[in-house]
């Protein structure tokens, strides 16, 4: 059993019904986020070198234990079903092994040891299972109170949010489908035409995803459009465009009239933005261009943007919860490499803004490496732009000191996203 993204999001099993397909998805993608305090009380309750324990034993160990402390599945139910993977799949004595330790674990369970390493950063990191460098930098610059709490936002099966796209249809027919369809949903509170659910289902089968009367849109990146502010007949430059969120929440504010070109160097991925495009209503609107958007804006005489919106590519710490197994992936080091690409296509993006025109530069990270950090050195090195502050444009309480929009699982129930908005001068 592999758990990584990757496959999490392809999981499919032959002849298996929708449901039994989402219960093994949330399986993988719960034991892929927990792995590292799945793996601390599975090495305290194994009395061998639980490390060096074959890969395919640690997994199915892995598998029980989160059905057994995360799920409400029975205990017997959970350990015969691992015990009997473990027979099959491995040998005997594999399911003796688990039927030990599970049972140990199971048995003690109003005991499971804590985390008592000497380091409270390594301790809380295994405790709720994060990279220990990753909670070092939150517990400096938030505390223990406020990262725990981000930890365990981290950890949450993400509620979904979808976008009702006035291009296609009404917020009036999307709530009599819903109801007609006893799928449960509440207003967002922070945009309009947003609905937060927990399950898509019922949306995918009843096509209106595919018909494009409704986007999934987390309320952080809708809070960036918002931010951006497009206005109808304008020209919208989208520098980092694919898979197109942004841009058709963006048409639909413009009402379907002017002119979005959406810049993305990922073929494959631009051509979701055609295929959005076109379910959504705003084919007419939309010029796809294949281009590394550095290529794209240094050729003699650019498009020159109302407003240009920049989405870069980022270390996605704002997405933990949704991506499961992102934390394992991300190191230190790439907060630098990233640093380097956001400025380059910053510096790119700022040719493109028409005088007194609008650049809104988005990331989907909480890291201030990749944020404030990014527009401070921008301002530096282009005196032709100030910043706009967000008030006014977001709800206050997502609005930073320095005018910034600032979202956090934690404090907003939605990912981790930032925005500035940098206004170049009219002349
Ligand atoms: C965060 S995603 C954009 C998401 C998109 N704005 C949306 O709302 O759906 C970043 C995108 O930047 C693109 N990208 C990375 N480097 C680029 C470059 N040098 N020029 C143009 N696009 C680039 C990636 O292919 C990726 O699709």
């Amino acid at each position: 059993m592999r758990t990584d993204d990757a496959f999490v999001d392809k999981l499919t099993i032959e002849d298996a019904d929708a449901r039994t397909r989402r219960q093994a998805r949330e399986l993988v993608a719960g034991v892929t986020r927990q792995r590292r305090w799945l793996d601390f009380v599975l090495g305290e309750a194994y009395h061998g070198d639980y490390d060096s324990m074959e890969h395919r034993l640690q997994e199915i160990l892995r598998l029980g234990l989160y059905e057994l402390l995360f799920q409400s599945t029975p205990t017997h139910a959970a350990v015969d079903e691992y015990v009997e993977l473990a027979k099959q799949a491995l040998r005997p004595g594999a399911g003796n092994l688990v039927n030990g330790v599970l049972r140990t674990i199971d048995r003690d369970r109003e005991h499971i040891p804590t985390p008592d390493t000497g380091d409270d950063a390594n301790d809380l990191a295994l405790r709720y299972s994060h990279p220990t460098w990753m909670v070092q930098r939150w517990l400096d610059r938030f505390g223990l109170d406020e990262t725990t709490e981000l930890l365990r936002a981290n950890n949450r099966r993400p509620m979904y949010s979808v976008r009702i796209n006035p291009l296609r249809t009404s917020e009036a027919d999307v709530a009599a489908w819903l109801d007609e369809h006893d799928v449960v949903n509440v207003d967002s509170p922070y945009l309009d035409r947003y609905l937060r659910l927990k399950r898509l289902q019922a949306l995918i089968a009843g096509d209106l995803l595919d018909d494009g009367h409704v986007a999934v849109q987390d309320e952080s990146a809708g809070l960036v459009v918002q931010l951006l502010d497009p206005q109808p007949g304008e020209t919208l430059i989208d520098g980092c465009a694919a898979p197109g969120g942004k841009a058709m929440h963006a048409a639909a504010r413009m009402e379907g009239t002017g002119t979005i070109y959406a810049v993305d160097r990922d073929e494959q991925r631009l051509e979701r933005v055609e295929t959005a495009a076109e379910a959504q209503g705003a084919s007419e609107m939309v010029e796809a261009e294949t281009a590394d958007l550095r290529a794209w804006a240094a050729r003699p005489e650019p498009p020159q943007g109302d407003r240009v919106l920049l989405d870069v590519p980022c270390t996605g710490m704002g997405v933990l919860a949704k991506r499961a197994g992102l934390r394992w992936r991300r190191s230190m080091e790439d907060l630098e490499e990233m640093a380097e690409l956001q400025d380059e296509l910053l510096d790119a993006a700022a040719q493109l803004v028409r005088p007194g025109g609008l650049l809104v530069y988005s990331t989907c990270t909480t890291e201030p490496e990749e944020n404030e950090r990014r527009v401070e050195a921008f301002l530096a090195r282009h005196d032709g732009f100030a910043v706009e502050s967000a008030e006014g444009h977001v709800p206050d309480e997502m609005v930073s000191d320095a005018g910034f929009l600032a979202t956090f699982p934690h404090r907003h129930r939605m990912d981790g996203a930032f925005a500035a908005r940098l206004r170049r001068d009219e002349a």
